[in-house]
């Protein structure tokens, strides 16, 4: 049997990582023509080999463990020989709930799988719509000691079990059932466990809360494999290892995940590969999930992990609008964004997109896409770095400020008083209380006096929130150090995001203006040194009100410039707003 190396060096080939597919394909046949008989290994795919070849020319190390595998063995091959990094191969697409939500939207996800003409494809899943508030309610069901937790149960056993009948047959549908009946039946013990001891514990409540995304993954993989598609499903728990964070978040360790990814591939290697989102391990392999709406952040986690060439998550809506558009009915939608306009955006409540989503692919630049699955002609929204809104002339159209977003079910907290004023260590006394309770402060406004702090906390934190500070405070309150603390209950946050509103003057003269007219008391203000974005606190009730009033007012800016009424420039609260003024209002 001829060797791998000689019979590439006879071939007179030189291999480069930029001629890979091109010289992989003349390389294949000549691994089938000279090293015959090379067993081939079941269910790998070509690339597979190819990765390989590809790592021959870069690692000179490698060559003799690489050479001794394929041609020695070739049906073992060891993980650390295994790149499955390698950068471009790998299409990422996640679907959300809504995506996966009955038999016939399942049917359709397999398809768009189908038509994507990549090499290797990593599909992220939801659990099927609503599964995961059903199953949140399940635990408090039984920790409440409630028993229809049981027939809740029922109910969501029908509901796999009524679509597994509708998708599969034969084997796929007997291993499905068979598994999703064993998993219901440790539910139940599990439960009767909370029921009784009328308490679940977190690891507890994130094993049971994790079972819809491994149902909808599992049928999703069979669907595929019906078409004679070589697939498999990951349980991502076996792969991805997260840590907490102190803000109740978590961490990947991308090391370790990488560790056991390239582990679990040499198991199971496979070109279609559909993986649970939302769910994950800690390093002492207890189940934990990324929190709620976490299976955006797993797509992109994958996406790093895989070095995806793109990352494309399905929703039911055309891409990102310049607003929420149940909430403003003209919104646009927004061809590109940057990373951290959407990570503005996703921040500020644009929930289209999870926030944690950016951070995993910003470091490789790996594009996400947004695309509405009942509308896949739509191009959906890009987000890459840098990105550019060109008109056919090459003008850019980017406006300066790209889109808003809200957040409601805030409170304001005001910490004021005199002896704040030139005193080191006021903020870091206070956000160490806040931090103590574990609250979450979503914006941040000084008055440059130094006279006053105030903040953003979830209402449901805010009580909380303001005991630690009174007793945190007690001796400065009492002596008149400070004045108060106070509580802004039902308040909302309004942001407004663009990275070209950097460096533009007038941006923030427009949004106050528009405010302004629409009657809109602003309770508080912050902007950031990279002024990507201005955020406003108002009262809940004027929330959508101002929402409506400042995209219009920029988006009408917007139209105006295309229309080649004013020249791109500034959108000033002088020219524009005249033409506003008399023209349109
Ligand atoms: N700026 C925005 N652009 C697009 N959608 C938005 C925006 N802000 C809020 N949304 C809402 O986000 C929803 C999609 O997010 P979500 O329901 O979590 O999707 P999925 O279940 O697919 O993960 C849309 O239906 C839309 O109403
Ligand atoms: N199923 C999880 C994870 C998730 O992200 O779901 P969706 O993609 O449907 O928002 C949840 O509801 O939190």
């Amino acid at each position: 049997m001829a060797s791998l190396s000689s019979a590439i060096s006879n071939s007179g080939h030189v291999l480069s990582p930029n001629a890979l597919p091109h010289d992989a394909a003349k390389l294949k046949k000549i691994c089938h023509s000279q090293c015959r008989p090379l067993p081939r290994p079941p269910r790998r795919s070509p690339v597979f080999r190819l990765d390989f070849i590809f790592r021959l020319e870069r690692k000179e190390t490698l060559k003799t463990k690489i050479f001794t595998s394929v041609t020695d063995t070739a049906v073992d091959i060891s993980p650390e020989i295994v790149k499955l990094s390698k950068a471009d191969v790998w299409s990422v697409h996640k679907f959300g709930g809504t995506c996966v939500g009955s038999s016939e939207r399942i049917k359709n996800v397999a398809n768009i799988i189908l038509n994507d003409r990549a090499e290797m494809k990593l599909v992220v899943v939801s659990a099927m719509s609503k599964v995961t508030d059903l199953m949140y309610d399940l635990i408090d069901k039984a920790q409440s000691r409630d028993e229809s937790y049981v027939s809740a149960l029922d109910a969501i056993l029908e509901k796999h079990r009524s679509t597994a009948l509708d998708l599969l047959d034969g084997d796929n549908l007997g291993s499905f059932l068979s598994r999703l009946h064993h998993d219901i039946n440790n539910l139940k013990a599990m439960l009767r466990a909370i029921y009784i001891a009328g308490h679940a514990t977190e690891s507890f409540t994130d094993f049971v809360v994790g079972h819809g995304e491994l149902w909808s993954a599992q049928m999703l993989s069979y669907v595929i494999r019906k078409d004679g598609v070589d697939c498999q499903w990951m349980d991502t728990r076996e792969v991805l290892i997260v840590n907490p964070t102190s803000s109740n978040q978590v961490d990947p360790d991308y090391q370790e995940s990488e560790r056991r990814l390239k582990n679990w591939y040499s198991k199971n290697p496979s070109s279609t590969i559909v993986a649970t989102g939302f769910i994950a391990s800690t390093p002492q392999n207890i189940p934990t999930t990324l929190k709620r709406d976490g299976s955006d952040f797993s797509a992109a986690i994958m996406g790093a992990l895989f070095r995806a060439r793109q990352v494309t998550i399905w929703t039911d809506v055309d891409g990102v609008y310049s607003a929420d558009p149940r909430k403003v009915s003209e919104a646009v939608i927004l061809s590109t964004l940057s990373y951290q306009e959407a990570w503005e955006m996703s921040y500020f409540g644009a929930n289209v997109l999870h926030p944690r989503t950016i951070i995993p692919v910003m470091k490789y630049h790996i594009p996400i896409v947004i695309r509405n699955i009942f509308n896949i002609s739509a191009p959906g929204t890009k987000i890459c770095h840098p990105p550019a809104d060109i008109d056919e002339t090459g003008q850019s159209l980017e406006s300066f400020v790209k889109g808003f977003a809200t957040i409601d079910n805030l409170a304001l907290i005001n910490v004021e008083g005199t002896g704040m004023a030139g005193v080191p260590g006021t903020a870091s006394a206070i956000f160490g209380a806040v931090k103590d309770v574990g609250a979450n402060v979503i914006m941040i406004s000084q008055a440059s006096s130094e006279h006053s702090v105030c903040f953003a906390v979830p209402e449901k934190e805010v009580k909380a929130v303001a005991e630690a500070l009174q007793s945190r405070f007690r001796q400065a309150l009492d002596a008149g150090r400070l004045s108060q603390v106070a509580v802004i209950p039902n308040c909302s946050i309004l942001a407004a995001v663009g990275q070209k509103m950097a460096s533009t003057p007038g941006v923030s003269a427009t949004l106050f203006n528009a405010l302004a007219k629409a009657n809109i008391n602003v309770r508080a203000i912050a902007q950031g040194c990279s002024e990507y974005n201005i955020t406003v606190v108002v009262k809940r009730e004027d929330c959508i009100r101002a929402l409506r009033a400042v995209h219009s007012r920029f988006y009408l800016s917007r139209t105006t410039i295309a229309m080649g009424i004013i020249g791109p420039g500034l959108i000033g609260a002088t020219l524009l707003d005249q033409l506003r003024d008399q023209v349109f209002l």
